[in-house]
């Protein structure tokens, strides 16, 4: 059980961490796979069994308690949307060693394309499992507090998993908690206002990893730096930062209010629990999907073919849309002739285009 009670041993050497050291007798690193704020994550091998285990190592700037924390909390749930913690230590130097499952997959973002999106399916898949995760959690009481794409890891059948444990709230009776910390990125109304973490804050969360999976990854990224701090912070809080207009074309408007509800400033708007909006967004469901082809232009894609457009502007009035769409399995490329028009004005080409990007999406395109 979670609260601090996990018997440990210490470890009798400060070890280098460097390839080939081993820690606790056992654990051999093999290679450094990712960095975070407070530590560093290497592929190990454990020699007793014979198994490979993700180390994370975690340096000595915050107390051993609340590093074993995290640990504790991935130890204490077994659920297949959540990553588990098989066990942790400490050394004499004061870095706490987790041990936990190894995805060599690592997190989604590594399936975003040159733009730094995923595809729509992807996207909706990888959050809908994540929310069962997320349910698991909140069904203890334990508010995951770091939801964001990073901590979003692939399992075995491409299945989301959700990790990192290091800020979760667990709260005693479910009510809300005041979090260790939070990441300032995904900071919502009600912990910036001093009124801690809920199951709801994850909603929050949650809504804003969806939008960066479906627009970009460091959209809000972009958005902190040029806003600052103070603006970012009062944009989230007034339901500023993101609008209908911050989703492109190729976004379905049901997609774009399960994100919005979701980051509403009112927790009370919001879906109510992982559970609500899980089941919301498993009712969407579009049979095409728009990412970017290498030479970075738009291509539509569902099950039996890819679609682009021309949209040519040659002078103020005088503009033309031309769709097309390539049969996958033939490879013949054909007009859509519902969608190509000569001889419009450029606001006329540009509401063409997106009724096209619109029907590829939903399937509506002969
Ligand atoms: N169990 C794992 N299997 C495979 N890769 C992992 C695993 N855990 C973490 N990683 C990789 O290591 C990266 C860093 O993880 P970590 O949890 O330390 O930091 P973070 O979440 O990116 O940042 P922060 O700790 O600042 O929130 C992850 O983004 C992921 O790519």
């Amino acid at each position: 059980m979670v609260g601090g009670q996990e018997p440990m041993s210490l470890a009798p050497l400060a070890l280098p961490i460097t390839n080939g050291t081993t820690f606790y007798n056992k654990y051999r690193l093999m290679q450094p796979i990712g960095r975070g704020a407070f530590g560093e994550v290497w592929l190990a091998q454990d020699q007793a069994v014979n198994h490979q285990y993700a180390i994370k190592i975690l340096n000595s700037g915050i107390g051993i308690d609340q590093r074993l924390r995290e640990a504790q909390v991935g130890h204490a749930f077994t659920h297949n949307n959540l990553v588990r913690v098989h066990q942790a230590d400490v050394a004499t130097d004061g870095k706490v060693v987790i041990a936990m499952d190894y995805f060599p997959d690592g997190s989604i973002t590594t399936l975003a394309n040159p733009v730094n999106f995923l595809p729509l399916p992807m996207a909706l898949r990888t959050i809908i499992d994540m929310l069962q995760g997320l349910e698991h959690l909140h069904s203890h009481n334990f508010f995951h507090n770091d939801v964001k794409p990073q901590n979003i890891l692939r399992g075995q059948h491409g299945q989301a998993k959700l990790a990192d444990y290091g800020i979760v709230g667990i709260s005693p009776t479910g009510a809300p908690v005041q979090p260790s910390s939070w990441y300032v990125l995904h900071a919502a109304p009600e912990t910036v206002a001093g009124n801690g973490i809920e199951a709801r804050t994850d909603i929050f969360q949650t809504g804003l990893t969806l939008f960066r999976l479906l627009v970009g990854l460091g959209t809000l990224e972009a958005k902190f730096h040029s806003l600052g701090l103070a603006a970012y912070a009062d944009a989230l809080v007034k339901g500023k930062l993101i609008t209908r207009t911050d989703f492109p074309a190729y976004i379905p408007n049901a997609v774009c209010r399960a994100v919005l509800t979701s980051i509403d400033p009112d927790p009370t708007r919001r879906f109510q629990s992982a559970l609500e909006m899980r089941r919301a967004l498993e009712k969407l469901s579009f049979p095409g999907h728009w990412t970017l082809d290498v030479s970075g232009g738009l291509t539509g894609v569902d099950a039996k073919h890819t679609y682009r457009f021309e949209h040519v502007v040659a002078g103020c009035a005088n503009a033309s849309f031309t769709a097309f769409k390539r049969n996958s399995a033939s490879g013949r490329e054909t007009r859509v002739s519902q969608f190509t028009e000569k001889n419009l004005t450029n606001a006329g080409a540009t509401k063409l285009e997106t009724s096209f990007i619109k029907a590829v999406v939903e399937g509506i395109v002969t």
